[in-house]
């Protein structure tokens, strides 16, 4: 046994990495363990590094909305290796940067592989550890699939990471994932084909939105296919043949590169959290409202690993781990409040929501009045030359609350944070239309959506 701990933190991402110096910040003596580099999904292969790819995509798709309107567009294009370094630049210095944070706050940064051998002990990596509390964080990874062939797709994380983009790019599942990375390969000269094998993509993300977005991603070349169910995936001479079946049909997609978007479960498997006596399921560990295992009253869990009503994000992952290391603290006394945490799907443009979908709002009983606007010709759209913009404000007509809102436009990712701070406050919609914007900005924007 080399060291016994007050808390250790098995993963450090967003959310084990809050919990930790939350924790140790009280006196107590933390570790926290990694298998990977110290940052987790979000700073070194997700929302950040994707987010600085689309940056290039986002200057192809400005200036080619300006052709013809006083910019002239040819020859721009995506230097895909250099567009990889600038993201290094952000990326490789993360892990050595969290290590020291973490260092200067007094918690023991553990590297290796975590698992349970007993109800409040663990092992990294050969070296046995004992803790009055653990927290799992351990994130999620990519569904597993079952087609034959599905060895040959990569993942984000492999994107995220590719020397060079190859030209015919198909991704499996109509999600966050595929959007995202669909709209980026498009701009930098690649085809982009998304297999869904529902009728409706972005299921959480509002219908008339997703639609007008569908149809956008198709002039630029993303092309979405509904209702379409993966049979195999086989090698060929050059690249993949991916048969796919619809509507009882068969058809053969040749693609240089398949990439998994179809989904993503809690990273649980290799924990054997059996020998702690916790219960845990594809969504995570289950926890009761407050963030503690139903099984195993030593263990928590918050972010991906979590199976909680909150959305596998990482605002939703730190606000859980604040919860968790609060209640850690002092005695189980607070619950995660979800209530107006937007979301965005980084798409050119991005789509947006925060509250309710308009079926929730019905399901619930709530008489919504739907305030729908085209914004597509408002100025600041105009003014760019984007033809694709909407937004869909929800206001309870019982007491003008707004209840939800879903925008899909340039800058509308900033914009959904407006909103979700006025359903986080419970401001009615008089009230936030009584706010003065600077103008001409896209906040301004926001009076007349209500
Ligand atoms: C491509 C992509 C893009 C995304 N974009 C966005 C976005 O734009 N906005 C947004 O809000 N969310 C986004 N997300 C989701 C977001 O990244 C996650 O919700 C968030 O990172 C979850 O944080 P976490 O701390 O729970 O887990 P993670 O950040 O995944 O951290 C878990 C850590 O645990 C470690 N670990 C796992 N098992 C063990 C073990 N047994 N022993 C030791 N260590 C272990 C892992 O190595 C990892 O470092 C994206 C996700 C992906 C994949
Ligand atoms: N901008 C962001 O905030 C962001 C970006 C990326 C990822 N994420 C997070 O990561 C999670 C995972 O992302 P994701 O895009 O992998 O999943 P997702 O849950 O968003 O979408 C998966 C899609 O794949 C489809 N699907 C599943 N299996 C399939 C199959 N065999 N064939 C065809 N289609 C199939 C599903 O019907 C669904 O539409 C998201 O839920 C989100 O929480 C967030």
């Amino acid at each position: 046994m080399s060291g016994t701990y007050d808390l250790v933190v098995i993963g450090a991402g967003m959310a084990g990495i809050a919990a930790a110096k939350k924790c140790a910040n009280q006196g107590w003596r933390v570790a926290i363990a990694d298998s990977l580099p110290y940052g987790g999904t979000c700073a070194l292969r997700g929302c950040d590094p994707k987010k600085i790819l689309r940056r290039g995509a986002e200057i192809i798709d400005s200036a080619r909305l300006m052709r013809g309107k006083g910019i002239d567009d040819a020859g721009l294009a995506i230097n895909w290796p250099d567009l990889m370094t600038h993201k290094h630049g952000f990326t490789d210095p993360v892990p050595q940067r969290m290590e020291d944070d973490l260092a200067r706050n007094g918690i023991d940064t553990l590297h290796g592989h975590a698992r349970f051998t007993g109800t409040r002990q663990i092992d990294v990596d050969g070296t046995n550890y004992e803790a009055e509390r653990f927290l799992v964080a351990t994130g999620a990874r990519p569904r597993p699939l079952d087609f034959p062939g599905h060895e040959y797709l990569i993942d984000s994380t492999e994107f995220l990471n590719l020397d060079a983009l190859p030209t015919r790019i198909l991704f499996i599942g109509g999600g966050f994932i595929s959007f995202e990375f669909a709209h980026v390969v498009a701009r930098a000269g690649s085809t982009a084909v998304i297999i869904d094998r529902g009728a409706r993509p972005l299921k959480s993300f509002d219908p008339d939105l997703v639609e007008l977005l569908v149809d956008r991603g198709r002039e630029v070349g993303v092309d979405l296919r509904r209702d379409t169910h993966v049979v195999a995936v086989k090698r060929a001479n050059r690249g993949y043949r991916v048969t796919v079946e619809r509507d009882g049909g068969s058809e053969t997609i040749e693609a240089d590169l398949v990439v998994h978007g179809a989904g993503r479960v809690a990273d649980l498997a290799g924990l054997d959290l059996e020998s702690a006596g916790v219960q845990w399921g594809e969504r995570g560990v289950r926890v009761g409202g407050h963030l503690q295992s139903t099984t195993n009253s030593a263990v928590w869990a918050a972010g991906d690993s979590a199976d909680t009503a909150g959305m596998p994000l990482t605002p939703v992952a730190v606000s859980e781990a604040k919860v968790a290391a609060s209640n850690m603290i002092k005695g189980t006394t607070t619950t995660p409040d979800y209530t107006g945490i937007p979301t965005a799907v980084f798409t050119i443009p991005e789509l947006t929501r925060v509250g309710m979908l308009e079926s929730e709002a019905t399901q619930q009983g709530i008489d919504v009045e739907i305030r729908y606007s085209d914004t597509s010709d408002w100025y600041s759209n105009f003014r760019i030359g984007e033809h694709t913009a909407a937004a869909k404000i929800l206001i309870d007509r019982s007491n003008d609350l707004i209840v939800g809102a879903h925008l899909l436009g340039p800058e509308y990712g900033e914009l959904i944070n407006t909103f979700g701070l006025a359903i986080k406050l419970g401001l009615t919609a008089r009230q936030l239309k009584s706010a003065t914007a600077a103008y001409p900005t896209v906040g301004s924007d926001l009076g007349s959506m209500l």
